[in-house]
């Protein structure tokens, strides 16, 4: 385990055009509650490699899913800035000005009155050239090829995550952002679906932000682990285990005692597993 530098090898040799850059700069993000004013965290910054698989783990409460809401957009931050620097674009500055940004959520959210490809159309409903074969496409590639006119209802919990996890990728999204997608899943199907979702990271090759509060999920999956609390990234890990990797393996174990002592060398909040 070492700190993060930017030499990060395993981003380099995913990234692709496709995948675009984040760049947060002194944000904070404040509330205002009954009991005052609560400050989550205060003046992150973070540059992220596009291509990179990014794993943000905090104990509950830490802010993980506001830090998410602030990069999205659904947020605004009380200060400072989010940027997302497109991956064809030059040094000059030229290329895409726009990038595009899929969000699966802990619960799919789901039309419940429509069927997998009829919830995919959904967010194409701006879309002059969208046909179902789109739909049909991305749920080939999270495995749901015998699925296509189900509705949620008659889904299994995995499957309904699947079609969100679809939903988001068919956009065709240069960063994607997952809020403890698996956490409401048994753990044999949490397991395969971070399999798919790492196989198809390979194969798109976007940037991922992914949150979760388990760290050897954190291990599974990341090129780097940005630990929050106390208010900010108080550790920035990078994962350099070989891929595939199999977490009963030695080097896996090792690696995740070492990551869970520094996740728990801040005090306060719940435990992670
Ligand atoms: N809309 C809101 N208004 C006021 N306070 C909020 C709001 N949303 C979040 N908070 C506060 O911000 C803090 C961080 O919440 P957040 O949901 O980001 O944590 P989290 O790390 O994602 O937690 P968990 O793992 O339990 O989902 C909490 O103290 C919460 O009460």
């Amino acid at each position: 385990m070492s700190e993060h530098t930017t030499d990060d090898g395993e981003a380099d040799r995913l990234a692709s055009d496709d995948a675009a850059a984040i760049r947060v700069a002194g944000l904070t993000r404040r509330f205002e509650t009954g009991e005052g004013v609560e400050t989550v965290f205060s003046g992150i910054d973070l540059e992220i490699a596009p291509g990179s698989f990014v794993v943000l783990i905090g104990k509950s409460g830490s802010g993980k899913s506001t830090l998410l809401d602030v990069i999205s957009g659904v947020l605004e931050p009380s200060e400072g800035s989010v940027e997302f620097v497109p991956g064809d674009r030059d040094a000059a500055g030229n290329g895409r000005n726009s990038v595009e940004i899929g969000h699966v959520f802990q619960s799919p959210r789901l039309l419940p009155w429509d069927t997998a490809v009829e919830n995919i159309e959904f967010v194409h409903e701006n879309d002059p050239d969208y046909t179902d074969d789109l739909a049909r496409e991305y749920l080939d590639l999270v495995g749901l090829s015998a699925h296509y006119e189900k509705f949620p209802g008659q889904l299994s919990g995995g499957q309904r995550q699947r079609v969100g996890i679809a939903r988001a990728l068919s956009i065709d999204p240069e960063v994607l952002l997952l809020d403890e997608p698996f956490s409401n899943l048994d753990e044999i199907t949490a397991d395969s679906l971070r399999r798919e979702l790492l196989s198809v990271w390979r194969e798109l090759g976007k940037t991922v932000l992914f949150v979760t509060h388990d760290i050897t999920e954190a291990v599974q999956l990341a090129d780097r682990i940005l630990m929050l609390g106390d208010g900010e990234i108080y550790a920035d890990l990078e994962v350099d285990l070989p891929r595939p990797r199999d977490v009963d393996s030695a080097e896996f174990v090792r690696f995740r005692g070492r990551a869970v002592e520094r996740f728990h060398s801040i005090d306060g909040g719940e435990d992670g597993r």
